[in-house]
Formats: C-alpha cells, sequence, structure tokens
C-alpha cells in the first residue's frame, strides 16, 4: 500500500467578486508579515486603507473577465490539476492530492489545513507558488500553516534558479518576441512585484534571488537586448525597492525602444499582470512613445514549470531535512536572516552556484 501525499499549494488569494476586495483588502493588511507595526496600530491601518483603497481597487478587479474578482483561484487550480497528474505518472505507487492554500482569501490555509488533516496524509509537502522566498509571502504562509497543522511537513521553500524554471520563462519571452515581429531595438524589462525597502533591510532575501534570476535570465536572451530587472505594483508610504517598472517604462519608452515585459515573480495571471502590466503600463508605454509594448505571459501550466514542480517535490520527499530549496540545503548567503534554512548557513562573501 503507497503512500497518502498531500502537495498543498501556497498562493495569495484574490478576492471572489466586487464585495469580497475590501475584507480581502483588510486581511493582507492585518498580517504582521506585512504591516510590522503592533497589533491596535495594524489593525486600524487596515481598516483605514482596506476602506480607502477597496473603490480604485474594485474598479481594477472589474477590468478582468472574472465577476469582479480575481482569476487567481482557477488559475491556482489548473495548476494543480496539472501538478496531481504529474505527481501521479512520478509516483505510482502512492495516492497524491493537491490542495489549495491562499493566506488571504479562499480557500484559506486554515481550511486547507483541516482538509489535509480529514484526507488523512502520510506525507505533506508545501509548496509555494511563489518562485523567490520572502517573508511576506511564503514566510507568511508557513507561519499560517505551521498554527494550523500541528504534524511534521516537509517544505520546498524558493526554486528561483531552477534550470526549467528560467527556460520556461526565457522560452515565453522569445515566443512573446517572435509574435510581436521579431523587432530590433528591444528592451526587456523582468518586473517583479515590489517590496518595502525596510523589509529587504531586515534580511529578506527576495530582492537577491529575483535579481540572481534576472542574471540567469540576461544569460539567455540576445546579446544585443537591453535587459533592466525592475519592481512594480509599490503600495502605501513607504519607500519601496527599485527601480520602478513604471518608470523603466517610461525610460525606455523616450528612447523609442521595443519594449517586451515579462513577470518574474508572477507564476500566473491576475490583476498585477493583467490590468498593471497589461493595461496601465502599457498606457504608460505608449504616452511616451515606446516603439511597441509586448506582455509576456506567466508561466502557468507551462509543462517544464509544472514538471519542475513535481521534481521539487518528489526531492522534498526523499531528503533527510524537512525543508528544501531548488540547491538542495540553504540557497541564500549568510546575511539573508529572513531565510528560513537556519542551517547550515554560509559564510560571508561565499560563492554560490546558482545552478547547482
Ligand atoms: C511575488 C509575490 C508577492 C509579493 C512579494 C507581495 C508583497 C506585497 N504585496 C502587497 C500588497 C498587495 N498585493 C496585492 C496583490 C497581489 N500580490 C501578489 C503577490 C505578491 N505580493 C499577488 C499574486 C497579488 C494578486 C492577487 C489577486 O487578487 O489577483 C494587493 C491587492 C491588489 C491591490 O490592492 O493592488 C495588495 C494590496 C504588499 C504591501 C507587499 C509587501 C509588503
Ligand atoms: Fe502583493
Ligand atoms: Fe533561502
Amino acid at each position: 500500500m503507497g503512500r497518502k501525499i498531500a502537495v498543498v499549494l501556497f498562493n495569495l488569494g484574490g478576492p471572489d467578486k466586487a464585495e469580497s476586495v475590501r475584507p480581502f483588502l483588510k486581511n493582507l493588511f492585518r498580517d504582521p508579515a506585512i504591516i510590522t507595526a503592533p497589533l491596535p496600530i495594524r489593525w486600524f491601518l487596515a481598516r483605514l486603507i482596506s476602506r480607502t483603497r477597496a473603490p480604485s481597487v474594485i474598479k481594477n478587479y472589474a477590468m478582468m473577465d472574472a465577476g469582479g474578482g480575481s482569476p487567481l483561484l482557477p488559475e491556482t487550480e489548473e495548476q494543480a490539476a496539472a501538478l496531481q497528474t504529474e505527481l501521479a505518472k512520478q509516483l505510482p505507487e502512492d495516492e497524491v492530492r493537491c490542495f489549495i492554500a491562499m493566506r488571504y482569501w479562499h480557500p484559506f490555509t486554515e481550511q486547507a489545513a483541516k482538509n489535509v488533516k480529514a484526507w488523512g496524509a502520510d506525507e505533506v509537502v508545501l509548496l509555494p507558488l511563489y518562485p523567490q522566498f520572502s517573508t511576506t509571502t511564503t514566510g507568511s504562509s508557513l507561519t499560517a500553516w505551521k498554527k494550523a497543522y500541528k504534524d511534521p511537513v516537509r517544505t520546498v521553500c524558493c526554486y528561483p534558479f531552477e534550470e526549467d524554471f528560467v527556460s520556461a520563462h526565457v522560452e515565453r519571452i522569445m515566443q512573446a518576441w517572435e509574435k510581436a515581429g521579431r523587432p530590433e531595438n528591444v528592451s526587456l524589462l523582468l518586473s517583479a512585484h515590489g517590496l518595502p525597502e525596510k523589509i529587504v533591510k531586515d534580511g529578506d532575501p527576495y530582492q537577491w534571488q529575483c535579481e540572481t534570476m534576472a542574471e540567469m535570465i540576461i544569460g539567455r536572451v540576445p546579446r544585443d537586448w537591453e535587459v533592466t530587472a525592475c519592481y512594480q505594483s509599490r503600495v502605501g508610504p513607504l519607500k519601496w525597492i527599485g527601480p520602478p517598472t513604471e518608470e523603466v517604462i517610461a525610460e525606455k519608452s523616450k528612447a523609442g525602444k521595443n519594449i517586451l515585459i515579462a513577470p518574474i515573480a508572477f507564476v500566473s495571471e491576475h490583476i498585477e499582470t493583467l490590468v498593471e502590466l497589461g493595461e496601465e503600463y502599457r498606457l504608460v508605454a505608449e504616452e511616451h512613445g515606446a516603439a511597441s509594448y509586448t506582455r509576456v505571459e506567466a508561466l502557468g501550466t507551462h509543462p517544464d514549470f509544472i514538471s519542475m514542480l513535481a521534481r521539487e517535490t518528489t526531492e522534498a520527499l526523499s531528503m533527510k531535512t524537512p525543508m528544501r530549496s531548488c540547491g538542495g540545503d540553504r540557497l541564500c548567503p549568510h546575511e539573508f536572516s529572513g531565510c528560513p534554512h537556519k542551517q547550515p548557513v554560509r559564510k560571508a562573501g561565499q560563492a554560490i552556484n546558482p545552478q547547482s
């Protein structure tokens, strides 16, 4: 008799309809991983920000073809189904089921934990749909999971340097370039969701992982392309990491470039790709005279991405330690105290090999 293996896919979650936008935002801004202020202040800020932000955000959600809500859940369900099929092939002796655990909207992490328990899993693998580790995303989901599920689990923390993951991105980029008519004078923007600078200064490895991954992509696209890693979706008054995607678009547009823009920290389509990259930033490019503007699609169920997720899962199942990165053990250099691998710690300055 084989094992019952639960693979829990972490994602952010998105409102399912216009009325859910405000409570969804409230959940997000109440999270201490997002706003670090003490509890009463955080709850006050969450109420305030969700109330003031909701009207404009509702308009943006309405621009997508998802009934006033986010397409994130159906997109994640497709990925879960594809991964379950792939894992069934790779682990024919076992029974594998994928569960979705969203952080700020249904199906919530707590519900996913109950479902995993009720199913009677022998093994649980936590697999974030965030390729790069951030304390604000995977870290926050891990905290919520640990509160809800007390039995031992295995965790894949991140996979930003996985060969198939990087090459799937390069394939999507080259396909978009072909579809745009193979223009010359290209400026490729590798855009990731931003973070407040303070979170990175406090040891969050997300920016380092995004930019090291961007270097790997740069090595694989035509040499004459200009490539810039940049950060989108700034929220609130704090200083965020940069350069901001919007500013890079304006600058490259003024120079008459053919802009290709690829999301490198999102693996599915949602408000940040369809509306922000697809609509808002397109207007910025047009306004500043870009020769063309092409949005590269997110990976979705790209077969190489799904088989990479399956491989990470099976590797995690065969490891002696409960936490895995795409490099096996700890990927992040010593200075990133936010890395969830506490042991072993790399010494400062020790070279890393992203592909090892
Ligand atoms: C790479 C993944 C993400 C990081 C890092 C991240 C950090 C982060 N996000 C906010 C605030 C918001 N994010 C919102 C939407 C959103 N964020 C991510 C991913 C990351 N966030 C995704 C996938 C989505 C889309 C969800 C969907 O509904 O489709 C939103 C809601 C939209 C809006 O109001 O603009 C907010 C707010 C902060 C403050 C933050 C780091 C501190
Ligand atoms: Fe976000
Ligand atoms: Fe790490």
